[in-house]
């Protein structure tokens, strides 16, 4: 595996003319990687830009020894996204060919793909799923599908967009022990500080900056005091 380290240095981003991040440099070498910060701090524009879904305007990204601006077409192998909103990444009627999409796309014959395909099913007591149809499966359940199509095609660098939003406790629970266990390093957007536990270093972005960063246990209760004094106004 190439060294899990992520470069940014003064990178900066524009969306409809407006900064989005200023400036940002980060060395991340960890594991776990947990991004935190109050809406429109620049949290998913992040991970776009370290999946190749956007350039920065200035300053250079490497992710895994590739430079996002070389590699934009074929960074989707090295840095999977799951996407906030499933129906920003769902674009097959059944379960089954979604799953099979993203394998297919690495070279995987059609055979191989959906024995692939069944077995994560099978591994996440999943199987009734394989012929549903995709827009039968309630927001939750697209959310987790989202993932294991991610979770099959084994970048090495997997980027959640909040992925707790839409599931139940019993899913959540299964998925943060999965996010726990993956050999690759993890990078998750959160709005919440307990979807931290156990993760290796936490960033906190305002407003396109990093206004802190560091272990959780320095970073979670800063930050949780932050949004109670903004509440207490
Ligand atoms: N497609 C877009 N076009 C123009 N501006 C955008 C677009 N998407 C996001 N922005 C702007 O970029 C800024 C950062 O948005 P981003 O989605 O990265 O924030 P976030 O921290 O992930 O927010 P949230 O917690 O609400 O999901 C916001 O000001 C937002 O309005």
């Amino acid at each position: 595996m190439t060294q899990p380290l992520i470069r940014l240095d003064k990178v900066s981003l524009t969306r409809g003319g407006q900064p989005v991040l200023t400036d940002v440099s980060l060395t991340i070498r960890e594991s776990r990687i947990g991004i935190i910060g109050y809406n429109g701090s620049g949290k998913s524009s992040l991970l776009r830009l370290l999946c190749g879904l956007l350039t920065p305007d200035s300053g250079e990204l490497t992710v895994h020894g590739l430079d996002t601006r070389d590699h934009q077409k074929t960074l989707f192998k090295t840095a999977g996204l799951i996407f906030q909103n499933p129906d920003h990444q769902l674009i097959f009627p059944t379960v089954i060919e979604e799953l099979c999409f993203g394998l297919r796309n690495l070279g995987c014959s059609k055979a191989d793909a959906i024995a692939q395909a069944e077995q994560i099913l099978q591994r996440y007591q999943r199987e009734h799923w394989r012929d549903r149809p995709v827009a039968s499966l309630s927001e939750g359940q697209k959310q987790l599908l989202c993932i294991l199509s991610v979770l099959l095609m084994e970048p090495s660098v997997l980027l959640f967009d909040e992925p707790y939003s839409a599931l139940d406790y019993p899913t959540r629970h299964q998925l943060a022990r999965v996010i726990y266990d993956l050999p690759q390093q993890a990078i998750m957007v959160s709005h919440e500080p307990n979807s931290f536990v156990g993760f290796d270093r936490v960033i906190w972005l305002d407003q396109g900056a990093i206004r802190m960063d560091g272990t959780p246990d320095d970073v979670l209760p800063a930050y949780e005091a932050a949004a109670l004094a903004i509440e207490a106004l």
